[in-house]
């Protein structure tokens, strides 16, 4: 078990963009759209990452050299992604949040220090009491009138490694983003010229970002039915721009694992399936890496879980940029992610083709995006799902897509990466896997019991 020494704040610290030229921007401002919206209650994300330090025979490299490169490579960052350094507002003659930059605005950087012995317990393999997490991870400032888009906090394990941890507002961002924003921070602090230098550093196409949310185009007013959804289900004329807070009773025996798809056992899944696929099925089956990952997880937790309702639920992210009409380019900034709901008898999920079983409910909910991303919205932003009819919902955060087990900071690839909201989440983290060779993992918070039957089951297979 890990030391229990609680974790030491060092220093609290607000870094801002530093303007690269004088005709830097100094101020941005955007009012929030349908898809940020949509994630405006819901709880902040928090990827966590780590880093093992280079040996070396400095003992305070950390303090001397990679500390004032990440802080000065954060604040040239910060340059491309105001929005991040800004805050969410609601004014009464609003008919939307807006999310807003003023010169002057900063991001909250904690900077701490954990007991060394607890690197590699919570950057390793074996499952971490979900708690444990938690210290490395900054609170965020929010309250009903005013809520901050992002805080980071730093921790050092001395002379093992460090973390990075953020708490990120959902409403202004969405994965792809967060992931992006890493990697152009990673990318700075890389290529940077020097710690004090205030160039500017360009990123790659690929890492900047389009900050345009008047080019996701609303021609059925959807943003404003849903807005105007949130003014009156909450009270009356409720602004408040504060996320809900986490589940009342957080499970306290939750523990935390990381389980692997390798190439090869996504093809004995995709094989799998072929064969126990019935001949009469017509409609071919969606068997993408996402979707056989996806299925065998869902199967292997209502089996652990002992699932005992009539259906059980997966809600998936899909990301719309390339799906709109018109499209928006692949780096616009602001949330752009649809969500879709797979639906499956839990008998069926426990039989012996669960795994077809929950590969074709994946497939009718992706098929439902053949008829557009909004199709059918009306019904949905007013109402999107009915929690009743299932007795447990499933989802999935993140992507494997993202790739974000290459973000290097200049110091080698992570040592892992965990989605720490995901325990209060109940979600399933989707990423690529830390083993590279086109693998990808996912990240689960259960209990023991739980997450020991989980094991066994991903272990032995099909
Ligand atoms: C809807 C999807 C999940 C479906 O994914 P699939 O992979 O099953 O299907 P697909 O049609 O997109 O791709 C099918 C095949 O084409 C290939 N392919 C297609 N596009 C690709 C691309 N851009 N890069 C790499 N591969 C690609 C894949 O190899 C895949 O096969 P193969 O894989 O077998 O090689 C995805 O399209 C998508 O939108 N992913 C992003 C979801 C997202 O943004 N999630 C974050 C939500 S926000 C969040 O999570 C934050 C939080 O709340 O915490």
């Amino acid at each position: 078990m890990a030391n229990s020494n609680s974790v030491k704040v060092v220093e609290v610290c607000r870094v801002a963009p530093i303007p690269s030229s004088p005709d830097s921007a100094t101020s941005d401002q955007s009012l929030l759209t349908l898809f940020d919206l949509l994630w405006l209650r819901f709880l902040p994300v928090e990827p966590l990452y780590f880093y093992e330090i280079p040996s070396t025979s400095d003992p305070n490299i950390f303090f001397n050299s990679i500390l004032p490169k990440l802080k000065a490579s954060l604040s040239l960052t910060l340059q491309h992604f105001l929005p991040l350094a800004g805050n969410l507002t609601w004014p009464q003659d609003s008919p939307k949040p807006i999310l807003s930059y003023v010169q002057g605005d900063a991001v909250s950087l904690t900077i701490a220090e954990f007991d060394a012995d607890n690197f590699y317990h919570l950057s390793g393999n074996d499952f971490v009491d979900a708690k444990e997490y938690h210290p490395l991870i900054p609170p965020l400032e929010v309250s009903d009138q005013r809520a901050a888009a992002m805080a980071i906090q730093i921790t050092l394990f001395p002379s093992r490694g460090f973390s990075i941890g953020t708490t990120m507002h959902h409403a202004v961002l969405d994965g792809k983003n967060s992931t992006s924003f890493f990697k152009a921070w990673a990318h700075t602090c890389k290529h940077g010229t020097g710690v004090g230098s205030s160039s500017f550093i360009s990123l790659p196409d690929n890492l900047k970002p389009f900050h345009d949310r008047t080019s996701l185009k609303d021609p059925r007013g959807l943003g404003e039915l849903y807005s105007n959804e949130y003014l009156n289900r909450e009270g009356p004329n409720n602004r408040s721009v504060t996320h809900r807070g986490p589940p009342k009773a957080l499970p306290q025996d939750q523990i935390r694992g990381t389980f692997e798809f390798t190439p090869a056992k996504v093809q004995t899944l995709r094989e799998h399936a072929v064969k126990t696929t019935r001949a009469s099925d017509s409609s071919p089956l969606h068997l993408s890496t996402f979707s056989l990952t996806c299925a065998y997880t869902w199967v292997c937790l209502v089996k652990a879980e002992e699932i005992k309702g009539e259906k059980t639920a997966m809600i998936f992210g899909v990301d719309a940029r390339s799906r709109l009409d018109p499209p928006v380019p692949e780096t616009y900034f602001g949330n752009c992610v649809v969500g879709r709901v797979a639906v499956a008898e839990t008998k069926g999920l426990m039989g012996v083709d669960g795994l077809v079983v929950a590969v074709k409910a994946i497939t009718e909910a992706l098929r439902s995006l053949e008829h557009g991303v909004f199709n059918g919205a009306e019904l949905w932003v007013s109402k999107f799902l009915d929690f009743s009819l299932y007795d447990k919902i499933y989802s999935i955060a993140g992507s494997q897509r993202f790739e974000v087990y290459g973000t290097d900071f200049g110091w080698g690839r992570p040592k892992k990466i965990e989605l720490v909201s995901i325990d209060k989440t109940d979600a399933v983290s989707l990423m690529d896997s830390k083993n590279g060779g086109g693998a990808v993992e996912i990240g689960l918070a259960l209990k023991k019991p739980h997450m020991e039957v989980f094991a066994s089951l991903f272990a032995k297979g099909l």
